[in-house]
């Protein structure tokens, strides 16, 4: 089975623009659960553009399906932030300063050190540890031994591709996914997933354990609300 894990920072966006608590992020939370989702996923940023620093305590004690923060270990703050809030799952993601969005995955052979280190600090905390990864075998390999519970692979060129040749663009996740499996690694997946690309990629990747989507998720949320559109979600990975 594949878990659906509702990514909120977009309704944090929506509530930062006018400075109020609307919408309110933890019933939105609450919510999603209730409306199906298996997880909740936030990724904060330095510049808490949405999701802030304090959200994630806030959010830490409602949620009870799973709650998986992602973002950038090289930045302190956020390791501190995830020790005392202690989710289910990090999401490791190498994001540079001030990046609209997260655009690639770990070079897992030039990081190799540095991602033992830091992936030990959380797994001894009790912390699951997931690392964002390009569709790339030589990274899915070189993951296995730092040390890492899943990887994240990073859907982004899947789905850019996927109207124009979906055949071409899932074959290199094919190929990250077995090579993880095979390693006995957990395999997540994100970035860019919606209701028209999301079932050829669970249908292709078969031992694919989580699905964490928000932007077209919120976005379709407008259109159908958002109990329907997280049963439309589910439906795509059942
Ligand atoms: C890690 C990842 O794939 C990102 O998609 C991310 O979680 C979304 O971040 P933004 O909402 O800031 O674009
Ligand atoms: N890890 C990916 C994620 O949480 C959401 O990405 P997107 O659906 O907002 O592109």
């Amino acid at each position: 089975m594949t878990r659906l894990s509702v990514n909120i920072n977009k309704i944090a966006t929506l509530r930062n623009s006018r400075g109020g608590n609307n919408p309110d992020l933890v019933q939105v939370a609450k919510d999603c659960e209730s409306f199906g989702a298996q997880g909740i996923t936030v990724h904060p940023r330095p510049d808490e553009r949405h999701i802030r620093y304090n959200d994630v305590f806030d959010l830490k004690k409602i949620v009870t399906t799973e709650f998986n923060i992602e973002g950038n270990c090289q930045e302190q703050k956020f390791v501190d932030l995830v020790l005392a809030s202690k989710p289910e799952q990090v999401t490791l993601v190498p994001d540079a300063l001030g990046q609209i969005t997260s655009n690639h995955g770990w070079d897992t052979i030039k990081n190799q050190d540095y991602l033992k280190e830091i992936i030990a600090v959380f797994k001894n905390a009790g912390i699951r540890v997931s690392i964002f990864v390009d569709p790339v075998v030589e990274m899915v390999e070189a993951a296995v031994t730092t040390g890492t519970d899943r990887i994240e692979l990073y859907t982004e060129a899947y789905a850019h591709g996927y109207h124009t040749n979906r055949e071409e663009a899932i074959a290199p996740y094919i190929k990250a996914a077995e090579a993880a499996h095979k390693s006995g690694l957990g395999i997540n997946a994100g970035h860019d997933l919606d209701l028209d690309n999301l079932k050829y990629f669970a249908d292709n990747i078969p031992a694919l354990d989580e699905v964490s989507i928000g932007h077209a998720l919120i976005s379709d949320a407008l259109y159908y609300g958002l109990e329907n559109t997280i049963q439309m979600y589910l439906r795509q990975l059942s």
